[in-house]
């Protein structure tokens, strides 16, 4: 399938565009009549529950779920991703049942306990969530606190919080609307440490919902976004549960309290390989969004003019309004074409850890880590730059655009903390350039590092740009290995050499980053556009060139570091980019158009179909309670008495 052609008949568009009697989104009951803006913190919540229960009864009703078909391909389909969206400005309460309490199950449990616990799952019978995160730790997972104790005399494991800081804090849903989750605890057996394991923890009653004995729950708190995710807080106080609960695919716990190491200690942590995986094609999403709004939008208002003797002009005909929105769209091209191939990665290491291949674990540990800083990253600016491109307009909750970036901006932090994961990448790459320095083979992704061959001439084509990003990373890499060689032999410690040098680590990790990222980019619209139609190959390819050129000139001081790109070069690469918008402004909004996000899901006012922007932002502030009377009783209660001196 065509690039493009994937965009519009992603599997998702087949249950979201459906006919209208299967269409989920016809479902008006799904919809707010009034702005959830103007609930109050517990009605938010409770409204989105009403929601969740509408919603997932009518994706059970319409989607079809093939028995056997894993939660894996449904969440890759993205539809449950843009659906929700139409429902949930924020997501709802029960994101990471699907996100990852399933995905944990999935692929932690042994297949008999998938087979009781996934078929409850899917059904909705139980609803669960991932705990692991602890109001002390949530980078340094091997520093969480909660145990859980193996008892062979009753064949159970105590789980115990034994401080305020080992309270697991964070995990959605966890609040006061899952019953089950999976527990992330250090397991000890006979006072023996054996690591961090899974246990699957019944957390509330299934009939009445109040919490166990010995199960502390609550939630957080009001937050910059999510405000409906039900984010919670748990504590163990020694409670108890079976064997069988812990999660034993991968290191099983004897009735007898012998320990059995799995392949890997490291296979624990597989479910946060798997979101991060699936937040890259997620951001592709968030940003195909805010693109379509803001582009929509900027079709739509006219504001000055470029001649005085004209009218008033679209805001997209200013060259600085197209160069803020036009890599929005090839960004979200460039994502969900490397989520695709991420994805294809990811699959196929799992399917060689399934024989007991676990080679190429760390590459794919290093690209979900990369990917999904860079695309968090990314969105996350590009997002708030959609929103300051709307002025005064995309400041309006309205517009859709700062619950966008509130949901953008979570996933920098989420699931692995950014910089921590650049600095996971980073351990990969100094390790690579040390393995290859020994003339040892490199993986396909990390195999440039060891390209010893003279800085060739530069040149403004995509192959000279992808081939200056690599020779930036393999610069900076070398850079940071040298200087942590040098402050070892002045006798600074591995570990403090490392500190010390991880600025410039985390720089090495970004550029390798952006090296795959457009390499995967090119080659993949290269590999789709040969199935499109000409015109449409053109433009897919323009916003190739236009994304390498962006990010050339975004990185001009690392090319001249590392390259031989000259001043000439750079005003040439800066005409390059300038011929490039002009060229894409007449398709800007078709290529947004080809999205194909329906005004259910952009749930904005500046981005629906028809552009009547201006009535629908009227329409919007007359459904705020303060309209309902033209004078507010704070007037009479307050205001007068003060402004007669009374008070
Ligand atoms: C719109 C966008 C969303 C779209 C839809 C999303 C749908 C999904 C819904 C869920 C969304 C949100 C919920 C968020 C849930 C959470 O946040 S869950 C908690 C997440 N927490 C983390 O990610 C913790 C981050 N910390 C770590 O991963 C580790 O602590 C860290 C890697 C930072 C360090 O680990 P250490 O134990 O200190 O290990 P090191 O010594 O650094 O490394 C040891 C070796 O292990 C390898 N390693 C580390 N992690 C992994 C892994 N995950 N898989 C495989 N291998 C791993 C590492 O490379 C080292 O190997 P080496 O020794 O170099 O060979
Ligand atoms: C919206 C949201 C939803 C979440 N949902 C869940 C969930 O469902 N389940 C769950 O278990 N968790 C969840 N989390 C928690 C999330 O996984 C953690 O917040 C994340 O892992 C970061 O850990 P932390 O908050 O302890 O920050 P820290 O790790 O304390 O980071 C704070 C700062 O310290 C820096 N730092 C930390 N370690 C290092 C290091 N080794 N080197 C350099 N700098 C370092 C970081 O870069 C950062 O700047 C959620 C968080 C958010 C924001």
């Amino acid at each position: 399938m065509g690039l493009v052609d994937q965009l519009v008949n992603q599997p998702h568009y087949t249950l979201v565009n459906q006919p209208r009697e299967n269409d989920i989104l016809s479902h008006k009951e799904l919809f707010d009549s009034i702005p959830e803006e103007y609930l109050s913190h517990k009605e938010k919540y409770e409204n989105a529950i009403r929601k969740t229960v509408l919603y997932y009864r009518l994706m059970q009703k319409y989607q079809n779920y093939k028995e056997g078909s894993t939660i894996l391909d449904e969440t890759r389909a993205n539809y449950r991703n843009l659906v929700s969206f139409a429902v949930f400005k924020d997501y709802p309460p029960l994101m990471l049942h699907n996100g990852m309490f399933i995905p944990a199950i999935a692929g932690q449990g042994t297949p008999e306990q998938q087979k009781h616990w996934l078929k409850r799952a899917k059904n909705m019978e139980i609803l669960g969530t991932y705990a692991q995160t602890e109001l002390g730790h949530g980078t340094f997972i091997r520093g969480l606190e909660t145990t859980a104790e193996y008892d062979p005399s009753t064949e159970e494991f105590v789980l115990h919080s034994p401080t305020l800081t080992s309270y697991k804090w964070w995990p959605g849903g966890l609040g006061h609307t899952v019953n089950y989750c999976v527990v992330m605890a250090q397991l000890y057996i006979r006072g023996r440490h054996h690591g961090m394991q899974p246990f699957l923890v019944q957390l509330r009653d299934e009939a009445t919902h109040m919490p166990l004995p010995g199960v502390k729950l609550g939630e957080i708190g009001a937050k910059l976004g999510l405000s409906t995710v039900n984010n919670g807080f748990l504590a163990f106080e020694h409670h108890r549960i079976p064997r069988d609960r812990m999660l034993m695919k991968n290191a099983q716990v004897l009735k007898d309290g012998t320990f059995v190491a799995g392949p890997s200690s490291k296979l624990a942590y597989g479910t946060m390989i798997y979101v991060r995986v699936i937040i890259v094609n997620g951001m592709a999403n968030l940003m195909a969004k805010a693109a379509t709004i803001a582009v929509r939008y900027s079709a739509v208002r006219r504001q000055s003019q470029i001649k005085p003797s004209e009218p008033e002009c679209q805001i997209l005909d200013y060259v600085t309004q197209q160069h803020k929105l036009l890599i929005c769209i090839a960004t979200s091209l460039a994502f969900s074409t490397c989520a695709r191939w991420l994805w294809d990665v990811y699959t196929g290491v799992m399917g060689q850890m399934e024989s007991g291949n676990m080679d190429h674990l760390p590459e794919l540990h290093a690209l979900a880590c990369s990917l999904k800083v860079v695309s968090t990253m990314d969105v996350s600016g590009l997002v708030e730059r959609c929103r300051l491109a709307c002025g005064g307009h995309g400041f309006m909750h309205s517009s859709n655009l700062p619950y966008t970036y509130g949901l953008a901006t979570a996933a920098c932090t989420y699931e692995g903390e950014n910089t921590v994961l650049l600095l996971q990448t980073a351990r990969s790459l100094v390790k690579a350039w040390q393995k290859g320095s020994k003339g040892k083979p490199l993986s396909p992704t990390e195999a440039y590092l060891m390209d010893k061959s003279p800085v060739p001439k530069w040149e403004n084509t995509l192959d000279g740009i992808i081939a200056g990003f690599r020779r930036v990373s393999a610069g900076k890499v070398q850079d940071c290995v040298s200087k942590i060689d040098k402050l070892v032999k002045m006798g600074t410690s591995y570990e403090d050499a490392w500190n010390q040098t991880s600025v410039r680590l985390v720089a090495a990790s970004e550029a390798h980053s952006r090296a795959v990222i457009l390499a995967t980019f090119r080659s993949e619209v290269s590999r789709a556009a040969a199935a499109l139609s000409p015109p449409l190959s053109r433009v897919l390819h323009q916003l190739v060139h236009l994304y390498c050129v962006y990010w050339a000139l975004e990185r001009l001081g690392d090319l001249l570091l590392y390259t031989s790109i000259a001043e000439r070069d750079v005003q040439e690469l800066q005409q390059q980019y300038e011929d490039l918008l002009q060229k894409i402004r007449p398709n800007a909004v078709g290529l947004v158009d080809a999205f194909d996000l329906r005004d259910e899901i952009l749930n904005s006012t500046l981005g629906a179909y028809d552009g009547r922007v201006y009535e629908r932002l009227m329409e919007e502030a007359l459904k705020s309670p303060l309209n309902a009377e033209p004078v507010n009783q704070s007037f009479h209660q307050y205001l007068k008495p003060f402004m007669h001196g009374k008070l």
